[in-house]
Formats: C-alpha cells, structure tokens, sequence
C-alpha cells in the first residue's frame, strides 16, 4: 500500500498555494498534502509516493527534482468568476492572456476556447515575453493579473483555474481510495463544476441582455445615436439618425466615423480627447447639438454620439432628455462596486441584497450623494429583474409640466404639441424592469395621486387615453428629505409613504463610517488616474472633516487633488479649501474645541514637548520684543538636551506658521510669536 502522501510542486508560490488549498479542501483528511516551487528555491532530490505539477512543462524539471516518484500533470479548467466581463468585449477585440510560464499562457488560452468564449483575439503574455502591446488596452488572467504590464487599463482577474475531475480521479485511484468515497466527491466536484458552467451561461446571458437592451434602447429612442467602437468605427446606427443625418446604417456600417462625419464642422474636435462633452455643430445649414458620451471601460474606448437638431426641439424638453437619458436604461452598477469596510456600509448590503430577491417597492433614505442611485441599481442588477430595463427619473430636474407626459406617455393629440403617435412613458418602458423615482420627495401632489394609482392597480393610463396599460415595474424611490416631516406639513400624502416605505433602507452618511475614506480615496484616485500617498496631515483633515455632501463629495475632492497636486504625496495644501480648512488658521479662537483640534492636528505631526518648547522661548522672547533665529533656537533645545536640529525647527515654524501661531520674517529677521500663538501656548501648558 502507498504511502498517502502528495507534493504538489510549481513555479509560482501563489500557483502552489491554490493547488494546496484545493487538494487540502476536498482530499485532505485522506491524504497528506506538501507543497514546493521553484520561485522559493526547491532542491532534489526528494521522494515522495505520488508527485502533482502544474502543467506538463514541468515535467523534466521536476523528474530531477524527485528521480524515482510518480509525477502527474495537474489538468486545469477555468472557475467561471468575471466572465461575463469577456462575454460584453467586442468580437475581435485584442486581449492579453497573463499567465507564466508560456505553455500555462497556452494552455489557459486553450481552456478559454473550449468553454465557448472564442469572440476575442487572444494574445498570450507571461514574464519575459517581449510581447508588443502598444495597441491594446485589455488583459485577463486566471489569477495571475500582477503580472499584468502597467500600461494595460483594463485588467479582468477570472481567477485561478481549479483543478479538474480527471486529476482528482486520478489522485484517488492511485492511492487506493475506496470508490464509495470517489463517487461522493464526483458528485460535490462535479457540482462545483457544473457550477462554473452555470457562471459562463448566465454570464452569457446577462451580456446578450445587455446588448440586446442597447440596441432596443436604441430603435426606441427619439435622437439620432450612433455607437462607435474602440476602433473609431460605427457600430450601430438608429432610424432616427439616419433621417437626421442623411446616412442608411447599412451603408456606413463598420466605416470610420471621422471619414463618415468629416463634412459636420468642428466634429473631429468633439471625439478628440476622449471626455464626455457637447458642442453646437453646424450640418447642411442645420444647428446640431452633438453629445460625446464614453461608455464603461469594459467596452474598452468605444463610446456614443447622439445628435439632436437644435431648432426643432424646446429647450426645456432638450434639457429633460439629457437628464433622462443620460444614463440609458442600463443599471450599470453591482453590488461588487460598493466599496468600504465599515459595519455600518457592510450590514447596509446585506440588507439590500435580501430586498433584491423580494419584489417589493422600496424606500432608499439618505443624505445626498451617500450612494442611493448605486444601491437601487445594485438591487436591481442582484434581482430577477436584471435583464430588463432599469429606468432612472429624478423629481428635482424634472420640470413640474412635463413630469406627468414623461412618466406616463400620451396619446396624439393628447394636448398641442403632443407628438403625432402618441409616446409612451416611463413606466411602460420601464416594464417587466424597475424604475428608480429619485428625489420623490420632489413630487406635487398630484404626481403622487397618480403614482399612488400605479402602485396600487399595477397598470398606467397614457395622457388623454382611454385605455387602461397593465405594467409590471418594481418601484425604488429614493429621498433625501425627511418623508414624514413632510407628510405632517401636508405635502406628502400618507398613503403613498407608507406605500412606498414597505422595504426602507437608510443609507449612513459618510462621516458615520470614516473607516471607510481611505478605500473610496483611493478608488476615486485610481479612477483619475492617480496613485499617491496622502500625508500624515492630509489623511488628518479628511478624517476630521465632516463630509456634507457625502462619496460624491470625496469624489470630487479626490479629482480636484488628481488635478493640483504635484509630488507623489498629496500635502494638505493639495486638498480643496473646505477639506483643509479644518486647519487651525481659522478655527484657533473658536474656543477649546477648536484649540483642541490643533493639539491633536500637531501632536500627529511633531512632538508636543518640542512645540511646547518652542512656544515658551518665543513668548521669552517676545516679551523683551526680540526676534528669535532658528539656530539660537536650536541652541536653546541642545542645551535643554532636547533633540531639536535646525531642519526640525524650521518645518515646525513653517506649520506654526500657517496656522497663524508665529510671524516669520523672510532671510534672517527671526520668528515672533503671534497673538493666537500665546493663547494656544496657555492652553497647552493647562493640559
Ligand atoms: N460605497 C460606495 N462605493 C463606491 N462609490 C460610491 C459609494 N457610494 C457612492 N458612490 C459614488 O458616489 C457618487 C454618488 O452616488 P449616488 O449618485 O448613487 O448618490 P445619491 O445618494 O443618489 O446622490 P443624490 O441624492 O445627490 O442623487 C457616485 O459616483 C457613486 O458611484
């Protein structure tokens, strides 16, 4: 009988531990797993009964490592985890599969084939490969994506590629294990497999949603869109457009849109730089408003123009469609992007994970910009509903006289001006999905009449109908305004609270969850393309400061640093004034809060004992109106035996400086100490 032991040898120590940890969690009580690699300097020779490798390649390395084992290759299949984000790359698209050494990279590119995902160009990468990749944009990677090259923007981590049946079976069968015991874990594996399988398969389906929403997004839309993909051809084309602009989609399909557009003045510009913008264009005597609009980095560069004649729509019912439209009718955010650590954002999820699998209407509380259109849109991707349309409307930019056509359509002829077949509104688009009644606190009373009418009965009447149209939406209202204070002013109905309010969830302000600052900044810093430290005294006041207008807000403040800060560490100069004015400048005599705040703002950054010193010899000084130089205050702390040198005393007099403490005269007139100054050095000397 063999002895029941098994090493597992690769190269890569992270391989190892994955084939360890998978053998450990499924054979482990029946046999004893060891692991190797070479990156960790393994040397033969060794014995044991039974050898796995990582992949054939190993083969001889690992024959003079263990000359007298048996040694098996491990087959490895692909787990399944973020592959929908392959299915939605364009067919054709370059991308780059890491993984080392080549013949993992093969063997993974081999594996990604045989599961059906053969839309893309695989190009194979590993350490060492001196492969050009100047023009593209994209990688994957079966746990491996540290090996990415940094240039590439787009990394896609499908995890690492478990081990498959057939190895197990034959582990198993070489070390005797009794066949009872094979067929329980065929069926646990085989699960876990199948499982995998599944992944693919709605993957699949959710990508197949996703484009098919976008092009009927696109058939029903009232402006003339055009999608272009990475390549700067067009890639699909609306009847609308075509009418606008002259062009049949089967003629310009596939063309490249500069070459298409080149007439319509100033359109290159437009598509330039890459950001989403409008610009006025002039087309064959026609005012054309042109909207440039990037879509998800998943899709790589390609991105959407719509175009609307300006002459022939009202302002106002222009500015509406942006609003609306802006986002289409895609959700486009998961659970998966809702960062922090806190309980308080941790316990929030799972709430709202459990309202996804209910189909009731929900009531989001929260402060502006705490994330309720992320949290509604995370609901409704977790959600039976994912497939179809997640409609967003927003109470406060929708103008009163227009909420009612927009959310309910109209008949033709139902008021002047009414479009000739009528329209249809939201909530019919938004059928078999969700719609997401933003700021609905914002509502007149009559909206919510007829909202509460649409709750209740589950069906709309169009503007001058008479016919009655079943929907079936799911309802997320979200408020930032306190519902039931307005219901007690009369200006919320009762009814349609309470009705509203079956699944609420309060979303907790960020200044509720600090923790959870460090991992948004850095998000947000990734996202503008910047990856900085802050200091100490920047990490300082952000912590300290109050965070109004919530994620939005630090997102804000996190592109304003991408922009002005300089160094590789974000100082707190680099910080918009409202985050950094928790500076001391001016809150020093707002009382002992505020003195109190300093404190601990310089006992972050220096010594208080040598601030405390410094103070007391400038106040020496001061009374005997003298200025005093940075050397004879080093001299002064030497001779205290305090460990001052002239460079600390100058950083420290430069803060005590810009806090208002002390007056520093530029070349050699000397620091004095200021008003406030004397005041914070009582204060410190109480403590
Ligand atoms: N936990 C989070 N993780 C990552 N990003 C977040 C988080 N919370 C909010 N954001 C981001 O902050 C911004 C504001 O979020 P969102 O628009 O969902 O807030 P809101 O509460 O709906 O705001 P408003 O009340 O002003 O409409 C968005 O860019 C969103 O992606």
């Amino acid at each position: 009988m063999n002895e029941k032991i098994i090493h597992v040898l690769s190269i890569d120590k992270k391989v190892n531990n994955f084939l360890v940890k998978t053998l450990k969690d499924i054979i482990g009580d029946k046999l004893h797993v060891v692991g190797f690699c070479f990156e960790e300097g393994v040397k033969g020779p060794k014995s044991a009964p039974l050898v796995l490798i990582s992949g054939k390649f190993l083969y001889e390395r690992a024959r003079k490592v263990y000359p007298y084992s048996k040694i098996i290759s491990a087959k490895r299949t692909i787990n399944g985890s973020n592959l929908e984000k392959l299915f939605i790359l364009p067919k054709g698209k370059k991308v780059l599969v890491i993984n080392h050494p080549k013949e993992t990279t093969i063997e993974t590119i081999c594996s990604l084939e045989e599961m059906g995902i053969n839309h893309l160009e695989y190009i194979p990468y590993w350490r060492g490969s001196g492969i050009d990749i100047r023009d593209i944009d994209t990688a994957i990677s079966p746990g491996m994506i540290h090996l990415c090259p940094e240039e590439i923007k787009n990394k896609i981590d499908i995890g690492s590629r478990p081990i498959a049946f057939s190895t197990f079976a034959e582990i198993m069968i070489y070390f005797g294990l009794n066949i009872e015991f094979i067929d329980k874990f065929a069926y646990e594996y085989g699960r876990r497999l199948v499982n995998a399988g599944q992944k693919i398969s709605e993957a699949y389906q959710r990508a197949e949603g996703l484009r098919k929403n976008l092009q009927s997004i696109f058939a029903e839309i009232d402006d003339a869109i055009v999608s272009v993909d990475e390549h700067n051809r067009i890639s699909e084309f609306n009847p609308v457009a075509e009418k606008l602009l002259g062009f049949s989609k089967k003629e310009i399909i596939g063309n490249k849109v500069d070459s298409v557009f080149k007439d319509i003045e100033g359109f290159s510009s437009l598509i330039a730089d890459k950001e989403k913008k409008d610009k006025l264009l002039n087309l064959n005597e026609k005012r054309i408003l042109c909207s440039y609009i990037p879509l998800s980095k998943e899709s790589g560069e390609s991105y959407i123009i719509t175009f609307k004649e300006v002459s022939k729509i009202q302002k106002l019912e222009e500015n509406i469609r942006r609003v609306l439209y802006k986002k289409g009718f895609v959700a486009k955010y998961t659970f998966d992007d809702i960062a922090g650590n806190s309980e308080a954002i941790k316990n929030t999820i799972s709430k709202a994970q459990k309202i996804a699998k209910s189909n009731s209407t929900v009531l989001i509380i929260g402060e502006s910009g705490t994330g309720k259109e992320l949290f509604a849109q995370a609901i409704h991707n977790e959600s039976s509903r994912k497939p179809r349309p997640f409609v967003a409307v927003n109470f406060a930019a929708l103008p009163e006289n227009l909420v009612e056509s927009e959310l309910f359509g109209y008949e033709e002829g139902a008021f002047t001006g009414a479009k000739k077949g009528g329209k249809e509104g939201l909530f019919e688009q938004a059928h078999g999905g969700t719609i997401f009644l933003d700021e609905i606190g914002d509502a007149s009373l009559s909206i919510q009449a007829r909202l509460l009418r649409v709750l209740q009965e589950k069906e709309v009447m169009r503007l001058g109908a008479t016919k009655i149209l079943p929907v079936d939406v799911r309802v997320i209202a979200a408020t930032n305004k306190d519902l039931k204070q307005l219901v007690e002013k009369g200006l919320f109905r009762e009814d349609l609270y309470y009705r509203l309010r079956v699944l609420p969830l309060t979303l907790p302000p960020l200044r509720e969850r600090k923790e959870d600052i460090p991992v948004l900044a850095e998000i947000f810093m990734k996202k503008y393309g910047i990856s900085k430290r802050l200091s100490k005294e920047a990490q300082y006041c952000m912590d300290k400061y109050n965070w109004p207008g919530n994620v939005r807000e630090l997102e804000n403040v996190m592109e304003y640093v991408a922009n002005i800060s300089e160094g590789d560490i974000i100082q707190v100069e680099d910080l918009p004034l409202d985050v950094n004015n928790i500076s001391i400048k001016d809150r020093g005599s707002n009382g002992d809060r505020d003195i109190k705040l300093l404190i601990e703002k310089l006992d972050c950054l220096f010594n208080l004992k040598d601030v405390e010193f410094i103070l007391e010899v400038l106040k020496g000084y001061k009374d005997k109106n003298i200025r005093i130089g940075r050397r004879k205050l080093a001299d002064l702390a030497r001779l205290k035996g305090m460990e001052l040198t002239e460079e600390k005393i100058r950083t420290l007099l430069k803060n005590l400086q810009q806090y208002g403490l002390v007056l520093r005269g530029r070349t050699r007139q000397g620091t004095v100490l200021t008003k406030k100054g004397e005041t914070i050095l009582g204060y410190i000397r109480g403590e």
